[in-house]
C-alpha cells in the first residue's frame, strides 16, 4: 500500500512536469482540456456510475456553468470568482432540479429526460443570441492571467487546472468513501433495500444530481478560464457521449479510473489525427477494443492505484462458504431448545394492525387484517403461497402502501410512513430473498444501515459488533457478492440488528437455508427475542415455526384465518384444510428442523 502511495506521488509529480518540460502549446492544450474533461466526467460518474442514476447531458451542464461564468464577466463585468461561484449556485440549483425530476421519472426515461437538456441548452443560447451572443459564441472573456508567469495561456493555466482536478478527485474519494457514497452506492445497488434500511433515496438522488451538476460546471468555468471564449459547439450532445463514453471507459463508479476514461478519450483522436478522416474510425475501434479486453474498463487500473484509500476488500478464502460457521451449531441448537421465556398476554402491544387491506389489480393480497404483536414475543405468520405474508411485512416496512386500514407502531400509524422513516422509529426486515448491496463489503453492508449520531469509527463499532453476534465477524473485509447464500442471510441479519430495532421483520429467514444454519437461525432468534427485540417472521417451515414461536397468525388469501398459540393452530380445522395439510410431506423431508421441534 505504501508502495502504491509513492508510486501515485511519482505519477504526480510526472504530470506536473509538461509546462516546463518544452511541450508545445498544442500538447498543454489537450492536456488542459483533458483535466478540464475529467471533473465533468467524475461528476458524472458519481451520478451514473456510482448512484446509477444514468445522465446524458451532462455537456449542458457542463455550458450551463461556462455560459453563466462567461456572462457575468462580460456583460456584467463581474470579477471571477463572483461570476464563478454565481455559476456553480446555478449549476447546485439545476441539480435540485434534476434531483427532483428523479422522483417523478425512473430509469431509461429520465435518462432520455437528461439527453433533451442538450437541445434545450442548445436552443436556448442560439435564440437568446442578444445575450448569449448565439451560434458566434462570447469572446475575450478574462482567463487565467498568474502574476508570476509570462506564457501562453494554456502554459499558465496547466498547473492550476491540474491541481483543481487533484483537488476534486480527492473530494470525490472522501465522499466515496465515506457515509454519503456508501448511501450512493447502496442507492444503486438495490435501492428498495436501502430504503428499508433507513435511506432516503430521494435525498440521496438529489445529492447526487447536485454533485453532477457542480462538477459538470465546475468543468465547464474551467474551461471559459482556460480558453477565453464559448460557443454552443463546445457543449453539443456528442460532448455529451463522449463524456458518457469517459465513464464507461474509466469503469462506471470508478474514481481513478474516470481520469484515465478521460485522458483516453481526450487525447486518442488528437494521436490519430494523422490518418485524417478515418481518425475516428480508429478511436473507435481503440475503444471496442478496451472495452473487449476489459469489460469493467480502467477503473480496474484506477481502483487499483487508488486502494489505499477505498474500501479495503479481500477475497474469499473458502468459497463454499459455511465451514467455518459449522463449529457454532452444537451451542446454537441447546439455545434453539428455547429457555426464553414468553410474554404473557398482558404485555403491551407493539405492533397493531387493524383492518388492512390491499390488492393488485384483481388481486386481493390482504383484506381486512387486524392482529397485534405483543412487545418481546416471537409472533409467526404462516399461510400458502400468494396469502399474502410479505405484503403485510412490505406494508408494515413502508414499502408497499395499504389500500385501506392502519398499522400502529406505539401510538403512531405507520401504514403510509416511508420506509426509511419507518427504520427510523425502529423497525428493521431481511427479505425473502437476500438483499444485500453486493458491491460493498459486508461491513460496510452494516455500516450503512447503524443509524447512530457518532461517525464512521462509531459506526464501524457497531457494525463488528453486530456481525460478531452473529458469528461472521471474519467476513467483515468480503465483498458481499462473494458471499454464500447462508453467509449472506446472517449478514442481512447484522444488518437488520446492528441498531438493536424494536420490532424485527423476517421474510422466510430459513428458506435456502440448510439444517444447521435453520437451528442457528432460531438460536438467533431467541437470543433476540432476550436482548428486548420484538420479531414477526414469516416462515414455510412449519416446525422451526412451532417450536420458535410464542403466538401463530394464519393467512389464506389474504385473509386471517387463525390466531393463537402454536399447539392451538396445529389443531385448527380451518388451518389444517387451508395449510398444514399440504405441507406434511415438506417438512418431513426437514429432517435437522425436526430436532428443533423434537
Ligand atoms: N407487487 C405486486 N404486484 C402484483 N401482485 C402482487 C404484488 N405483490 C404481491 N402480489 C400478489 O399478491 C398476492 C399475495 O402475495 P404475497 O407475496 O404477499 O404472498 P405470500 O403469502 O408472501 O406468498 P409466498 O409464500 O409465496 O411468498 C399474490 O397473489 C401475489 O401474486
Amino acid at each position: 500500500m505504501t508502495g502504491r502511495k509513492i508510486l501515485l506521488l511519482v505519477l504526480l509529480a510526472a504530470l506536473a512536469l509538461p509546462p516546463f518540460a518544452g511541450i508545445n502549446t498544442y500538447w498543454l492544450h489537450v492536456l488542459n482540456v483533458t483535466w478540464i474533461f475529467a471533473i465533468a466526467a467524475l461528476g458524472l460518474n458519481l451520478a451514473t456510475g456510482v448512484t446509477g442514476q444514468i445522465v446524458l447531458g451532462q455537456a449542458a451542464l457542463m455550458g450551463i456553468g461556462a455560459y453563466t461564468a462567461g456572462l457575468l464577466m462580460v456583460r456584467l463585468h463581474w470579477p471571477l470568482l463572483a461570476a464563478a461561484a454565481a455559476a456553480l449556485a446555478v449549476a447546485v440549483a439545476v441539480g435540485v432540479a434534476l434531483g427532483l425530476l428523479s422522483m417523478r421519472i425512473k430509469g431509461h426515461y429520465l435518462a432520455i429526460t437528461t439527453l433533451a437538456l442538450n437541445e434545450i441548452f442548445r436552443q436556448v443560447v442560439l435564440n437568446e443570441a442578444g445575450v448569449t451572443g448565439g451560434p458566434m459564441g462570447l469572446r475575450d472573456i478574462p482567463g487565467f492571467a498568474l502574476p508570476f508567469w509570462s506564457g501562453d495561456v494554456d502554459r499558465q493555466a496547466y498547473l492550476p487546472l491540474l491541481a483543481t482536478m487533484v483537488l476534486a478527485f480527492a473530494l470525490a474519494l472522501a465522499l466515496y468513501r465515506r457515509r454519503l457514497g456508501r448511501q450512493m452506492r447502496a442507492v444503486r445497488d438495490d435501492e428498495l433495500a436501502a430504503e428499508s434500511m433507513g435511506v432516503d433515496s430521494r435525498a440521496i438522488k438529489v445529492r447526487a444530481f447536485v454533485l453532477c451538476s457542480f462538477f459538470g460546471a465546475a468543468a465547464g468555468v474551467l474551461y471559459v478560464l482556460a480558453t477565453g471564449f464559448v460557443s454552443p459547439n463546445n457543449f453539443t450532445i456528442f460532448e455529451s457521449i463522449r463524456l458518457v463514453l469517459m465513464t464507461v471507459i474509466g469503469g462506471l463508479g470508478s474514481i481513478g479510473g474516470t481520469v484515465i476514461g478521460a485522458a483516453l478519450i481526450t487525447i486518442l483522436p488528437e494521436v490519430f489525427r494523422d490518418l485524417q478522416e478515418y481518425y475516428m474510425a480508429a478511436f473507435a475501434v481503440a475503444v471496442l477494443a478496451v472495452l473487449l479486453l476489459e469489460p469493467r474498463g480502467l477503473g480496474v487500473v484506477g481502483d487499483w492505484l487508488l486502494a489505499p484509500w477505498l474500501p479495503q476488500q479481500e477475497k474469499g478464502r473458502e468459497p463454499g462458504g459455511l465451514a467455518s460457521l459449522k463449529g457454532q451449531e452444537a451451542g446454537v441448537a441447546e439455545l434453539a431448545s428455547g429457555a426464553a421465556v414468553a410474554p404473557g398476554p398482558l404485555a403491551p402491544v407493539l405492533l397493531q394492525a387493524r383492518g388492512v387491506s390491499k390488492h393488485f389489480g384483481g388481486v386481493y393480497a390482504l383484506q381486512d387484517v387486524s392482529f397485534d404483536v405483543r412487545e418481546g414475543e416471537i409472533l409467526g405468520v404462516i399461510g400458502p403461497n400468494g396469502s399474502g405474508k410479505s405484503t403485510f411485512i412490505n406494508i408494515c416496512s413502508g414499502i408497499v402502501r395499504a389500500d385501506a386500514g392502519r398499522v400502529r407502531l406505539g401510538s403512531e400509524d405507520i401504514a403510509r410512513l416511508p420506509a426509511w422513516d419507518i427504520h427510523a422509529r425502529g423497525v428493521a426486515r431481511i427479505f425473502q430473498n437476500v438483499r444485500l448491496w453486493e458491491s460493498m463489503t459486508v461491513l460496510e453492508n452494516v455500516m450503512l444501515a447503524w443509524r447512530g449520531t457518532g461517525g464512521d469509527a462509531e459506526a464501524e463499532r457497531a457494525a463488528r459488533q453486530a456481525l460478531d453476534g452473529m458469528g461472521i465477524g471474519f467476513l467483515a473485509r468480503r465483498r458481499a457478492a462473494d458471499l454464500s447464500f447462508g453467509q449472506s442471510r446472517l449478514v442481512e441479519l447484522a444488518r437488520a440488528t446492528v441498531n438493536k430495532p424494536k420490532l424485527l421483520l423476517l421474510d422466510e429467514p430459513a428458506a435456502g437455508l440448510r439444517g444447521g444454519l435453520v437451528m442457528e437461525l432460531a438460536g438467533i432468534l431467541q437470543r433476540l427475542r432476550e436482548q428486548g427485540t420484538t420479531v414477526l417472521v414469516v416462515e414455510h417451515r412449519i416446525k422451526l415455526v412451532m417450536a420458535m414461536c410464542d403466538r401463530v397468525v394464519v393467512l389464506n388469501l389474504g385473509e386471517k384465518i387463525a390466531e393463537g398459540r402454536p399447539d392451538e393452530i396445529q389443531k385448527d380445522a380451518r388451518v389444517v384444510e387451508a395449510y398444514l395439510g399440504e405441507r406434511t410431506g415438506y417438512d418431513a423431508d426437514a429432517a435437522p428442523v425436526a430436532s428443533v421441534a423434537a
